[in-house]
């Protein structure tokens, strides 16, 4: 397992692709998955870009510092990995809190970003009170509690049944997320608004929904593309989980912004 021992805790993170002097595509994950999410990504993309993937603090293998946690100390991490790992810039896509951590990293950290994608996020998600309650929850009932209304909000029902596999591989990963890991993420996201900072993202920046994403719908990627310098919005079927649900017509999305 490879790992970044920090000072609170390590980050568990994968390379794939070769390293010939291919761009660095850095993949960050979305609350209650871990760095699996992105296989699909990695596989279709590892052969033009040198991919970096890592669970988030708390989640897969990477350990949970005490809650609460910042954005910040998010993006901070983003940047302790690429500092030990010796990447000056990588291109760089998160999906719903790993697409805050993105645009707080192109807010904070522009300079170690060629090019920036967002899914399924928006510069503030949800509300302190529904935090509030998403983490009374957690605590009181556990994590196993939350994996109904969770795979509602996730995937299509359409998709649940024409894909159970595909479905179940991320459920797992979410079954799996520890307790303070979630609570210490909600805890980020509920301070987390950067409304009135993400104007200042000057990269080329594109914006993914899901067209029926109940979590962050696409008027939420629409404000981000219009707000930053240089922002596209493209909007795939599926839900909030759209980097799988939509798996082809996102690698082919991200592929189009990357060789425009
Ligand atoms: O997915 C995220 O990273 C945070 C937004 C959220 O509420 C996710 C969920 O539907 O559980």
């Amino acid at each position: 397992m490879t790992s970044l021992d920090l000072s609170t805790h390590s980050l568990h993170y994968r390379i794939d692709g070769d390293a010939d002097g291919k761009p660095w595509l850095t993949f960050c994950n979305s609350l209650g998955t871990d760095l699996h999410m992105w296989d699909e990504q990695a596989e279709a993309l590892s052969s033009d870009f040198r991919i970096l993937r890592y669970d988030l603090r708390g989640h897969g293998r990477s350990t949970s510092p005490r809650s609460p946690y910042a954005l910040s100390d998010l993006g901070r991490d983003a940047i302790a990995l690429f500092d030990s790992l010796g990447i000056a810039q990588t291109h760089f896509c998160g999906l719903s809190i790993g697409g805050l951590t993105g645009q707080w990293l192109g807010v904070h950290a522009s300079e170690r970003f060629n090019k920036i994608i967002v899914a399924a996020t928006a510069a503030k998600i949800g509300t302190a009170e529904s935090w509030a309650t998403r983490i009374d929850a957690v605590r009181q009932k556990g994590i196993d509690s939350l994996t109904a209304s969770t795979t509602e909000r996730w995937f299509s029902p359409a998709f649940h049944v024409a894909e159970p596999n595909r479905v179940n591989r991320i459920l797992e990963s979410f079954a799996a997320t520890s307790v303070d890991g979630y609570v210490g993420c909600c805890t980020a996201l509920a301070d987390a608004d950067l409304r009135s900072e993400i104007g200042q993202i000057d990269k080329p920046l594109l914006a993914i929904s899901g067209a029926d994403d109940p979590v962050c719908p696409p008027a939420d990627l629409r404000a981000i593309a219009a707000a930053v310098k240089h922002g596209g919005h493209v909007s795939l079927p599926g839900r909030h989980i759209i980097n799988i649900e939509s798996a082809k017509a996102f690698n082919d999305a991200i592929k189009a912004f990357f060789y425009q």
